[in-house]
């Protein structure tokens, strides 16, 4: 149960637990502040705790000395001083110290672990070079080179990643991911990228003001709960296809602005499918319409994503035609929208019922988008294309070329013109 403040000030931990395993792979996530840099110092006996203790095997980490300590676990700190006149080699040899008798001298062993280090983090081009003549990602990695070099059962990392472009980022991360399984290293980094951490760690802690949140596999600590609470913003967890990991994206605030477009929670009706209205029902979202969609095929991403946001859907069954039954709830939704927005979809004989209905609809406001034009998209030798030249050349239809366009028509439709229904109550 470790506690830990700085001086006087409140506590950053009261009570903590955590326990790693030999060879983990672990990462602690956590918003700016919520103590992950502490948790490191504090693991690697920078910063003493006010209660509890730290255990290696066992053993109280007071008891070992630090050249004992040095041996079993090496930090790469966040931010670290370096004396500039050291060249690569020499910074790198550092890791040795606790190695060597107190007159430092040099044996076979320490040059081949600095070379084994300098090889496995591709620094041996830098080595005559002093560290002030490195890039902020070269010194990364020469800083992680001295780290290698002390061969430690246990390596702790402070954002090791931060400062490296995204072909570094993922080459650190397979070296430690190597390390971890090739060389039985147990490893705790701390990240601030959910998605690289989720990718490359077995377990995930994410602490929240000094407590731990959640803690597991990173399926179960990356939920869209889990991170919203804890960052206080919106995000979606969908499953990386590659990696089979978890994948996060945060949502855009931006998007918050088209809110005022529609503090009524006007509804729009969108005729979608084929994963390209992502975007758009995003942004629907966050605009607080009344969403409806339809129809469209179960497990299609844009139905995903639609019932992520909790719209409502008027779904069949994934690869089904258009029927009957469908089409006519879909026109209930229709009669009811003020609006019905139609995405740049591919139409086939399965779907090009939703744009035929929408003749039947000659009052009806519709904006359709038309990033790729219609011919383009057309399955069905023709019709689509006939339906969408028809429906276009109404006063009443819209078209877009971006989804940007398509919103400000209907900002314009929404905030412009009195609404048919209020007139039609001002008129009755
Ligand atoms: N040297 C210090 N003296 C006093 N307070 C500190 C010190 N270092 C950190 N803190 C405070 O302790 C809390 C936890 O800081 P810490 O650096 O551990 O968070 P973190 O999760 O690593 O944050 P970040 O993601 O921004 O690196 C913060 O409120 C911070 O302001």
């Amino acid at each position: 149960m470790l506690s830990f403040s700085y001086r006087e000030e409140k506590k950053i931990f009261t009570d903590l637990s955590l326990e790693l395993e030999r060879r983990e792979f672990t990462g602690i996530i956590g918003p700016n502040g919520s103590g992950k840099s502490t948790l490191l110092k504090n693991l690697s006996r920078l910063y003493e705790p006010d209660g509890g203790s730290i255990y290696l095997d066992g053993r109280s980490l007071n008891r070992l000395s630090a050249s004992q300590l040095a041996r079993r676990l090496a930090v790469v700190p966040q931010e670290m001083r370096i004396n500039f006149q050291f060249n690569v080699y020499d910074l790198v040899m550092m890791g040795r110290n606790p190695y060597q008798n107190r007159w430092g001298s040099v044996s076979e062993e320490d040059r081949d672990e600095v070379e084994r280090a300098m090889a496995l983090t591709d620094v041996r081009k830098f080595r005559d070079k002093t560290i002030d003549e490195l890039s902020g990602g070269e010194r990364q990695r020469v800083i992680i080179a001295r780290a290698l070099a002390q061969v430690p059962e246990i390596l702790l990392l402070d954002e090791p990643a931060s400062n490296l472009d995204i072909n570094y980022k993922s080459e650190i991360f397979d070296l430690l991911a190597y390390l971890n399984r090739e060389s039985d290293l147990t490893i705790l980094v701390v990240s601030h990228d959910l998605n690289l951490a989720a990718q490359y760690c077995r377990r995930l802690v994410l602490l929240d003001e000094g407590e731990i949140h959640s803690q597991g596999s990173p399926d179960k600590v990356l939920t869209e709960d889990n991170i919203s609470s804890v960052y206080e913003t919106g995000v979606v967890v969908e499953k990386n296809h590659i990696t089979g990991r978890p994948y996060v994206t945060v949502l855009p605030r931006e998007h918050r602005e088209y809110q005022s477009l529609s503090a009524a929670g006007d509804r729009v009706h969108v005729i979608c499918g084929g994963g390209n209205a992502g975007n758009l029902l995003q942004r629907l979202y966050f605009a607080g319409f009344q969403v409806s969609c339809g129809v469209i095929n179960q497990g299609d991403s844009d139905w995903n994503t639609a019932r992520r946001f909790g719209f409502y859907t008027v779904d069949i069954p994934p690869f089904a035609y258009l029927d009957e039954e469908a089409l006519e709830e879909n026109a209930g939704w229709v009669e009811k929208a003020e609006l019905v927005l139609v995405g740049d979809l591919p139409f086939g004989h399965g779907n090009v019922d939703n744009l035929l209905q929408l003749k039947e609809f000659p009052d009806k406001d519709i904006i359709m988008l038309n990033r790729r034009d219609i011919e383009e998209r057309d399955y069905t030798g023709g019709q689509a294309a006939e339906i969408w030249n028809e429906l276009t050349a109404r006063q009443n239809v819209k078209t877009a070329r971006q989804e940007e366009e398509m919103l400000s028509i209907v900002g314009n439709l929404l905030t412009g013109a009195p609404r048919k229904n209020e007139s039609r109550e001002e008129s009755g």
